[in-house]
């Protein structure tokens, strides 16, 4: 299997080890022009590409945030080929989500969505077609996760004091928008459940918190549902959990199963 990497930060180094390592080939990684080196510096003698062009890969995998979604999904899924992302907060621009269908739709492409950092989304889509009243998203990091974030702008994040602290509460499509390195797994839940708009997320730094814990909250026709999970942080970025990364290559090698969940 030929594979194409959208950046190559903490994820895609664990992706393209953990492909590597099941035998896939990585064909090429896409960079933002200018930041070739740096790429070639984590993937050594891959090709570095700054957009996808008349390339082929089986499948490419984004890596690399809204903005790698955003710069190279209508070309990839518009020239017919399978994307992985990661980034699905993107979607909460209904633009972007329009612009990316239409593009899938004309040019032959999947947008395979990962679970990420969270679960439960398998319950929460079949969920869905019974009817849902209320989807609630908790996201629970310790403070050094939402560095970066506009946490930073209503909280201290140095000086908590051993005390939990809510910096957001809001419908995930604000979540994703604004915690575009945060707030994917809300976005997840939203478009497993019942959309951006309609899920309520609340986001909190905790001291006390030795992982990153997501919790999902569902009522609807089918019962109740209860998620929880505690991600270890991936090396590399206390952000990002290494369940994202795990899920990734998770999707990738489902493509060559002809047993599928
Ligand atoms: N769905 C989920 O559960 C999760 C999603 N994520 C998403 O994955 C992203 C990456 O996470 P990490 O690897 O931990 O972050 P990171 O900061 O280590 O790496 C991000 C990489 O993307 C590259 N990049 C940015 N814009 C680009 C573009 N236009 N084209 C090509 N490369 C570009 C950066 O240079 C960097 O190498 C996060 O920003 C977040 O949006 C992260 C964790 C969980
Ligand atoms: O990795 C995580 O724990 C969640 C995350 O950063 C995201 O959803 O963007």
């Amino acid at each position: 299997m030929q594979v194409a990497i959208i950046g190559y930060g903490a994820i895609a180094a664990y992706v393209g080890r953990a492909l590597e390592s099941e035998g896939a080939q990585l064909s090429m990684i896409l960079a933002r022009a200018g930041r070739e080196d740096a790429a070639a510096s984590v993937f050594g003698d891959v090709p570095v590409a700054t957009g996808i062009g008349d390339a082929r890969p089986d499948v490419v995998v984004d890596c690399a945030g809204h903005g790698g979604l955003s710069a190279h999904g209508l070309a990839i899924l518009g020239n017919g080929l399978p994307l992985v992302t990661l980034s699905l907060g993107a979607l909460a621009d209904a633009d972007l989500h329009a612009r990316l269908t239409q593009a899938a739709r004309e040019g032959g492409g999947v947008l395979h969505l990962c679970s990420g950092a969270i679960g439960g989304l398998d319950a929460l889509r079949a969920a869905a077609i019974g009817g849902l009243d209320s989807v609630t998203y908790v996201g629970r990091k310790p403070p050094q996760g939402w560095v970066g974030s506009p946490a930073e702008k209503v909280l201290d994040l140095g000086a908590l004091d051993g005390r939990a602290a809510v910096h957001f509460d809001g419908s995930a499509r604000d979540a994703a928008r604004l915690y575009p390195k945060n707030a994917n797994v809300a976005a997840a839940v939203a478009l497993a459940g019942i959309g951006f708009d309609a899920t309520a997320v609340t986001l909190i730094a905790d001291p006390e918190a030795t992982a990153n814990i997501h919790e999902i909250h569902a009522k609807g026709a089918f019962g109740e549902l209860s998620f929880r999970i505690e991600g270890q942080a991936l090396e590399g970025n206390p952000r990002s959990s290494a369940l994202a990364a795990m899920s990734a290559v998770r999707a990738v090698l489902d493509r060559r199963d002809v047993m599928r969940f």
